[in-house]
């Protein structure tokens, strides 16, 4: 039975301090399902977002911005242009980047600019268990844009894909896998609601953003956003009566919860 990681949970409190201190500028290319409760989660967390996706303008943006996050929901042959060419500016520029593939194994245009971005080399890769197969293998996987594996059983897959990619893998369901290759957390955080809702795997994602945009080192920042939500979703499931009010009172708990709530509330073990 693993126990605790006191050392990793000791500094949750001024990661999250960081992020309030810092306010960091989150440039956002995202899904047109999510892009206002994307924009909600992080004011709430603490973070400021901006919504910039034209190619006209998302890669001079890039350059400016504290991080970015890119999340391949609702792709259009436009917005792979704005994708590549920020990940690409924010590469050169030292800025951080996270990317969300969402629903990879779909179809071939996904699993396409998956690769092109990949080449960009993200900091953070953050998705559920059928997206990091699907990302590892390079083959068809998982129905679509919900998970439907186990994050446990992925997490030797995501430890071998951080390695491959010198990026940070970070795998979300019951049980999140936050691994760089070396070190690897599982999070027991979260609570079943968080499936009921469309975006809360986009706003953990663009949440690892905020913590990378304040300069929260990549394994640490993954796993911080992770604890964070997760203990959101906790807290806004208590005495819950579905789904509507869920994502509200989660918009809520972002906000309220403390740095030192978050150290109290991690189960964050090393694996
Ligand atoms: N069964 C579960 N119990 C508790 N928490 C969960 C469960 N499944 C997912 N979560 C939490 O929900 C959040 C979103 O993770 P999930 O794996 O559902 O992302 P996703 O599939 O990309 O979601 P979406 O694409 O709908 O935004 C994470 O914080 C994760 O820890
Ligand atoms: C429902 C849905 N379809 C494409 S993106 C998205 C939001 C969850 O990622
Ligand atoms: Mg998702």
């Amino acid at each position: 039975m693993p126990s605790t990681d006191h050392d990793f949970v000791s500094t949750l409190p001024s990661a999250l301090r960081r992020l309030r201190d810092a306010r960091p500028l989150v440039q956002n290319i995202t899904n047109d399902v999510v892009m206002n409760f994307t924009a909600n989660a992080l004011l709430a967390a603490g973070a400021s977002p901006a919504m910039v996706h034209a190619p006209e303008e998302a890669s001079e943006f890039a350059r400016i911005a504290s991080s970015l996050v890119v999340n391949i929901g609702t792709l259009t042959a436009p917005s792979v242009t704005a994708m590549v060419g920020a990940a690409a500016a924010a590469r050169e520029a030292g800025v951080p980047w996270v990317l969300d593939p969402v629903a990879v194994g779909a179809t071939t245009f996904r699993r396409e600019t998956v690769a092109k971005l990949l080449e960009e080399k993200p900091t953070i890769v953050r998705g559920n268990a059928s997206e990091i197969l699907a990302v590892a293998t390079g083959v068809r996987a998982g129905r679509g844009v919900d998970a439907d594996g186990a994050s446990s059983e992925v997490a030797d897959v995501a430890a071998a894909l951080a390695k491959r990619t010198d990026s940070v893998i970070a795998v979300t369901g019951a049980v999140d896998v936050v691994t760089d290759g070396t070190t690897t957390w599982a999070i027991a955080n979260g609570h079943p609601l968080l499936t009921a809702i469309t975006g809360s795997g986009c706003a953990v994602t663009a949440i690892v953003g905020a913590f990378l945009g304040a300069r929260v080192a990549p394994l640490e920042a993954a796993a911080a956003a992770l604890v964070l939500v997760g203990i959101a979703g906790e807290r806004a499931a208590l005495d819950c009566p579905g789904p509507g009010s869920f994502a509200v009172r989660f918009m809520d708990a972002l906000a309220a919860i403390t740095p030192e709530d978050l150290a109290a509330g991690a189960r964050v073990t090393r694996a």
